[in-house]
């Protein structure tokens, strides 16, 4: 019975301890060179960056155009309610602009909660399947308290971390920051991933569970910085914000998740936690 309550547990921790900060900080050379053994190509883009970009650009320009009679700060201000009944509208976006939808479910894994799937449609290889939401910190600020059991804190390979957890504290400072960095009515970023119907349908890519010896990665991590071309009305479908006010001026981080091979409707998503991106 101990045995077994003890092997849970270090199951349950030896994934966690990757979202872990104080672990990643202690851990941050000896992980290095396990994830470039493990992934083999830790430094590459999968994707070329204008690719992320076109992409992206086809799904916003798509749910801008179902938008665009309300203004920013109605959007803003929409319950859960309404934002249930446009799930729909969201989904067909995504369909017609890249020709498959994800929604989460129950994970296929025993006690892995809740997971990532692909409901409609077929994911080509080298496609953006979904984005990583969250504030995203410099390897400076300080996130120790927001990351106290919370497993949604992703570590990019230069040390800046996404913190993808729609609850609790975290919850409150992306909403913060968010309010923070809206232009007049204008808003930078999107805050409905903290929703269970996100208006941005990639957004739930801190959802993805990790592979497993039968259940291999199909999906990787790849780091996106968004240009300063990047058309300043469709930012408002961006799932990411900086943390801190002096960095508003460099490039917001974003993190996608790339297919590694085809994937069908039906498929759930798996990632190597381990895998470090560029
Ligand atoms: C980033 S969250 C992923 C979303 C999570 N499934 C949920 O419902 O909140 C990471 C956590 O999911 C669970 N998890 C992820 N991959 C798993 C796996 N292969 N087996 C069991 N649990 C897993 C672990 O509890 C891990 O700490």
């Amino acid at each position: 019975m101990f045995r077994a309550t003890l092997n849970r547990f270090l199951s349950k921790w030896k994934l966690y301890r990757h979202r872990f900060v104080p672990w990643m900080v202690l851990n941050l050379s000896k992980n290095e060179k396990t994830l470039r053994k493990v992934s083999g190509r830790s430094q590459d883009k999968l994707v070329p960056d204008e690719e992320v970009c076109s992409c992206l650009l086809r799904l916003f320009w798509l749910l801008h155009k179902g938008n665009d009679s309300q203004t920013p700060s109605a959007l803003a201000s929409r319950t859960h309610e309404e934002f249930g009944t446009s799930a729909l509208c969201t989904r067909e976006a995504m369909l017609r602009s890249l020709g498959f939808c994800i929604e989460r479910k129950p994970s296929t894994l025993p006690f892995a909660g809740t997971g990532v799937f692909v409901s409609k449609g077929v994911v080509p290889k080298g496609a953006t399947v979904a984005m990583y939401p969250g504030t995203v910190y410099q390897a400076y600020e300080p996130i120790l308290l927001q990351s106290i059991s919370n497993p949604f804190v992703f570590r990019c390979i230069d040390g800046v971390l996404v913190d993808g957890n729609d609850k609790g504290i975290s919850k409150m400072v992306f909403r913060s920051c968010s309010g923070r960095d809206r232009l007049g009515p204008l808003l930078t970023s999107d805050t409905s991933w903290l929703t269970t119907n996100p208006l941005n349908p990639l957004a739930v890519g801190q959802y993805v569970n990790n592979c497993s010896n039968d259940k291999s990665a199909n999906v990787c991590y790849q780091e996106y910085d968004v240009p300063s071309t990047f058309p300043l009305e469709l930012r408002q479908y961006l799932p990411n914000v900086n943390y801190s006010l002096d960095t508003f001026q460099r490039p917001l981080r974003c993190v996608i998740l790339v297919s590694l091979r085809e994937i069908a409707a039906g498929e759930e998503l798996f990632s190597n936690y381990y895998t470090i991106i560029h």
